[in-house]
């Protein structure tokens, strides 16, 4: 992928190469002596979404004549939290009821803006009202449901250690508030896929 213009990969490399002196490393040996430069253009890929907007992503609109609710649930998820710089990963569920003139976006769309806001120095709690509230700012959806479930690795492989403690999140939007029409989306996210 191509390198967002305002991310300063020599700086990134120089600071890399500082850490590495900070930790006691030898940032001149052999398997290290590439790395700063690496993790510098890791850091602008993992980042890439500071530099895209979600009018981007939910850019184009189709006119299907559907104002009843869609899900694409299951959508692969790496952040990174932003307290620690290591990653959080799992699944987001993203459930809409388009806009009252039927038109829709592609449904890749809605994983391409999970990416814009999970490419970001991130908190689950951001990432999931940030989806949703995209999606009623852009889309102009009628009602939003955003479960986001992950597993933090500063809480898995260091600090308090607790590998496999999952962390879940939503947000509801509009007509999703509505107890009747949230479950139903709440039944068919957690819905045994038939797949
Ligand atoms: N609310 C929230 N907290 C998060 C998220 N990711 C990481 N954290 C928490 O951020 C907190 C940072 O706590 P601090 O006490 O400042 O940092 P720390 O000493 O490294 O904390 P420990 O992780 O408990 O060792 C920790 O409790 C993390 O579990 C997130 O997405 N949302
Ligand atoms: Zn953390």
């Amino acid at each position: 992928m191509s390198t967002p213009p305002t991310v300063d990969l020599e700086r990134a490399a120089a600071a890399v190469r500082e850490l590495l002196l900070a930790l006691g490393e030898d940032p001149d040996r052999e398997g290290l002596k590439d790395t700063p430069g690496r993790v510098a253009r890791a850091y602008a890929e993992t980042f890439a979404g500071m530099w895209q907007t979600p009018e981007e992503a939910l850019s184009r609109t189709f006119d299907v004549d559907h104002s009843e609710l869609v899900i694409v649930r299951d959508i692969e998820v790496y952040s990174t939290c932003e307290h620690h710089l290591v990653p959080f990963h799992g699944v987001a569920h993203v459930g809409y009821i388009p806009a009252p003139d039927g038109r829709v976006t592609g449904l890749s769309k809605i994983a391409r803006l999970v990416e814009v806001f999970a490419r970001r120095p991130q908190v689950q709690e951001r990432l999931t009202t940030q989806i949703a509230d995209a999606l009623v700012q852009h889309l102009h959806a009628q009602g939003v449901l955003v479960v986001v479930e992950c597993e933090h690795l500063c809480m898995s492989m260091r600090g308090v250690r607790k590998p496999g403690a999952l962390t879940i999140t939503s947000a509801v939007r509009g007509q999703l508030t509505d107890p009747a029409t949230r479950a139903e989306a709440m039944s068919l996210i957690n819905a045994q896929s038939r797949r």
